[in-house]
């Protein structure tokens, strides 16, 4: 239970509902006891109706009372069992609520690392799965804990009072009843949870294989796909006849010792009423309908028992995360004023889970209105770069300074929102196209819009669409070309207007020409601000005021297009290169 200690905040927080639906519970239980007390009254009515004791009168009214007092307690418990439900069950879905929003606000606090580390399956999972056993603690085992509590010390006070020795006889299946419960719970739980397994598994590969659809076909490869497909729902079947194997055992054991329990009442109290020891065989009646009542009760104890330890495993996977303390912690609280002078003194950055040393020594810098361009092999640490200046990754040694002022001491709310950042795969949200634009700024009007578009060149192609700006991109923007998805993410962040504008190879996918175009608003627009372009077409660098060119995590060369263009290097390689591709003379 010291995992589940997590939640007292929350219960603390409910604690007048709480206490109102405990009332509740056990008031709802006095009332339910009406009628045996009333059954038991008819029997006795019945009995003295036969002895010729009381009259046909008498006996009828008193088999009216006792009924009407039935039907009235069994309304008003009946009505009490609907409020307890709606006060307990409803904190348990306040309670997951809350928790959802702390697990989702800590996982927003936390850095790249921990996404890295941990699987995106895992962090759902927590935050639905667990949560949801969280909630089977904080609301159904909870309410019926009191329940049974409720109910068995009031059950077993009328027992006792009716008789003590028929009391013993009958309550000693219950707690084997209860065992047996636990067992089966546990049993269930742990088939169900292998279930599970198996459906996300399905559901994993059949949406790999509808999302990836064209390679399959491209490949023929949907005969494959089919036998696969078959093999994991022949497998989840057979997991699924396996825990409804063991599910039916479920109500054939509480029936069976449900049933041995009425015999023993029956046995037992017709040998006590044939010796004389119980008044009447109203008695007996009353115990059978106790022992009923009792068996569900009892039977929850078992299954609160193996739902309170499925509780506490998950809470356990759920304080594990929320255990750990962002890499990245936004220590400045007073408001900091960004410009775009950046500059890198002998930065060195290596990646914490594949230790590869991405950046070394590496020194530059540029002033704000400035535009650099990073080129380099693939892997040579340009995205590196752009990560460092968003914080996204602390440095192992060196300083990153933004206008003079180390970066981890900037108000890090600040430096994020004076960045606009363009990835190298460009990540568009299943929403329009105007919102996704608008994520870089969501007070933007329509015609921002259109302007951010038409800077980004994507503005023609968007009005093509019948729905225009309000076409509905597909699963990751499934719906547009790779070039119309990296304008679509330019526009996101020309939006913004920021202070710091970072391209990570993001005109890749679009022809020379546009590309020109893009750049030529691009310096229109960043005027005055500061701009990294990371780039492996000199095409993109050829305007930059600074170009620097990596080489496994190392600057190696450092300059102007011209400067550049004349020194024997992996710049001016390119520069050959690509013009004799373009044939022109200026690639
Ligand atoms: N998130 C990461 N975790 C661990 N290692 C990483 C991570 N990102 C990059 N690396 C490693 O760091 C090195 C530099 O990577 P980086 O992405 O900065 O290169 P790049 O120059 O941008 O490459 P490309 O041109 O292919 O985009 C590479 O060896 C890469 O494998």
């Amino acid at each position: 239970m010291k995992e589940l200690q997590h939640l007292n905040k929350y219960f603390y927080k409910y604690r007048t509902h709480l206490i109102i639906g405990s009332i509740i519970t056990i008031v709802a239980r006095l009332f339910l006891l009406y009628t045996p007390r009333y059954v038991k009254k008819i029997f006795i009515a019945i009995e003295k109706y036969f002895d010729k004791s009381i009259d046909e009168t008498v006996f009828r009214s008193d088999l009216l009372e006792a009924i009407l007092y039935i039907i009235g307690a069994a309304i008003i418990a009946a009505l009490l069992t609907f409020f307890m439900r709606q006060t307990i069950i409803n904190v348990s879905r306040y309670i997951e609520y809350d928790l959802k929003n702390e697990i989702y606000a800590h996982y927003q606090k936390l850095s790249l690392n921990f996404y890295k580390s941990n699987r995106t399956g895992d962090l759902m999972n927590r935050i639905t799965e667990d949560v949801s056993r969280v909630r089977m603690y904080a609301g159904p085992a909870l309410m019926y804990s009191i329940n049974t509590l409720a109910l068995f010390v009031i059950v077993i006070i009328y027992m006792v009072n009716a008789s003590p020795k028929l009391t013993l006889y009958t309550v000693v299946p219950l707690p084997i009843l209860s065992v047996i419960i636990y067992k089966l719970s546990k049993e269930i739980h742990k088939r169900s949870t292998i279930v599970q397994e198996y459906l996300s598994k399905l559901s994993t590969f059949t949406q790999e294989s509808f999302s990836g659809i064209s390679v399959i076909k491209a490949y023929g490869i949907e005969p494959q796909t089919s036998v696969n497909f078959k093999e994991l729902a022949k497998q989840s079947k057979e997991k699924q006849i396996s825990l409804a194997k063991v599910q039916a055992w479920f109500f054939p054991t509480m029936i069976l010792l449900i049933g041995t329990s009425n015999l023993l009442v029956i046995y037992i109290g017709g040998m006590q009423y044939i010796n004389g020891e119980i008044e009447s065989i109203g008695t007996i009646a009353e115990f059978i309908i106790y022992v009923n009542m009792l068996t569900w009760p009892v039977a929850t104890v078992g299954w609160v028992t193996s739902i309170v330890q499925q509780a506490e495993a998950s809470q356990k996977r759920i304080n594990e995360f929320l255990k750990i303390e962002p890499e990245i912690k936004n220590t400045i609280t007073q408001h900091t004023e960004i410009t775009g002078d950046i500059a890198f003194n002998k930065v060195s950055f290596t990646y914490g889970d594949t230790n590869i040393q991405a950046l070394k020594d590496i020194s530059f810098s540029i002033k704000e209105g400035q535009t650099l361009a990073i080129l380099g092999k693939t892997g040579s640490g340009k995205s590196t770069i752009l990560d460092l200046i968003g914080r996204l990754y602390d440095i192992d040694s060196g300083s990153i300074t933004i206008n003079n002022t180390p970066i981890n001491q900037l108000n890090l709310n600040d430096l994020r929102d004076s960045i606009g950042y363009v990835p190298q795969d460009a990540f568009l949200f299943s929403d329009s196209i105007k919102t996704n634009i608008k994520f870089g700024k969501q007070d933007a009007t329509d015609n921002d819009v259109i302007e951010a578009a038409k800077n980004a060149q994507v503005h023609k192609n968007i009005v093509k669409f019948n729905k225009g700006y309000d076409t509905v991109l597909g699963e990751r923007g499934i719906t547009l070309s790779g070039g119309q998805k990296q304008r679509v993410s330019i526009a996101r962040a020309f939006i913004k207007s920021p202070k710091i504008l970072l391209l990570d190879d993001c005109l890749s996918a679009v022809d020379t020409e546009t590309e020109e175009k893009i750049l030529k608003n691009l310096s229109k627009i960043s005027k005055g601000k500061t701009a990294v372009i990371v780039s492996h077409r000199v095409s993109s660098a050829k305007n930059a005021d600074k170009i620097i060119v990596l080489d496994q995590g190392k600057i190696v060369q450092e300059g102007t297009h011209d400067s550049l263009i004349n020194i024997e290097g992996y710049y001016q390689h390119l520069y050959l290169k690509q013009l004799s591709e373009t044939g022109k003379n200026t690639p």
